[in-house]
């Protein structure tokens, strides 16, 4: 029997030959649940390997925005368009698939589960990947940990914002993902541990020509973007 929502399957991306593609957002519009339009983007284009800006003020819609790149917020109309893959065209067990095996998501929202260690947090995602994959998922968590300055063997419930920020970072690139999308990622770290965190998501970007696309109300780290887009009241400004 076939299942009607079966997932689709996504090679991970550095596996498939480091494969990064292109993002194209067009005539997408974004409904709260009460069918008010919360987003409209008419384009945006961040080509592989960019680091892409997106400030803008409070309620704008910079959340919304991230979402709908990271195939987390479905859309009323338009193309999320990553490579040949239209997120809004997919169903959503397969834009869960395509997130896990392409997108690497730093996001406040995105928990941490507070019982287990940072170290098992970081490689959580070998719960669910290929048995062959495991190995270096943790490996590669348990160096970015180490880069990241995030102390491996204490449970997270014991951990300050800024150093659960990191262990979120490093869970985000243990799956050596296409691109990285952050949420005010420096939002609760100081300055030096800003400009510390900022610097290592650019050159790890930049070392494998993933893209990385960051919502930040912080000048330093959206000064540091190859392009910035603003959001105003809904809509996409370049
Ligand atoms: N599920 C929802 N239901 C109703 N309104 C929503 C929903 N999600 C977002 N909104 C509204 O959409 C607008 C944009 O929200 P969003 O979180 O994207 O803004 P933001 O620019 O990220 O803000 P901030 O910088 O404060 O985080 C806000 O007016 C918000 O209240």
């Amino acid at each position: 029997m076939t299942r009607p929502f079966a997932p689709a399957r996504f090679a991970p991306a550095r596996a498939a030959g480091a494969f990064v593609p292109d993002l194209l957002l067009e005539n997408v519009e974004v409904l709260a649940p009460d069918g008010r339009p919360i987003l409209r983007v008419a384009r945006l284009e961040a080509p592989a390997g960019t680091a892409l800006g997106i400030r803008g003020p409070s309620g704008a819609g910079k959340s919304t925005l991230l979402h709908v790149v990271a195939g987390l917020l479905p859309v009323a109309s338009g193309r999320v368009m990553w490579g040949d893959a239209d997120l809004a065209a997919m169903t959503e067990p397969a834009r869960d698939a395509f997130r896990r095996a392409r997108l690497g998501l730093i996001f406040q929202d995105f928990l941490l589960f507070e019982e287990l260690s940072a170290q098992q947090n970081a490689a959580i995602a070998a719960a669910w990947a290929p048995a062959r994959d495991r190995a270096a998922i943790r490996a590669r968590a348990e160096a970015l940990l180490d880069r990241f300055g995030a102390p491996g063997d204490r449970d997270v419930a014991s951990m300050s914002g800024g150093e659960r920020q990191r262990v979120s970072a490093a869970r985000a690139l243990a799956c050596d993902p296409a691109a990285i999308l952050a949420d005010e990622p420096t939002a609760s770290l100081d300055r030096e541990n800003a400009d510390r965190l900022a610097g290592d998501l650019l050159a790890m970007a930049r070392e494998a020509g993933r893209t990385l696309i960051a919502v930040s109300h912080d000048p330093a780290l959206i000064a540091s973007m190859d392009q910035v887009v603003q959001v105003v009241d809904g809509e996409v400004r370049g």
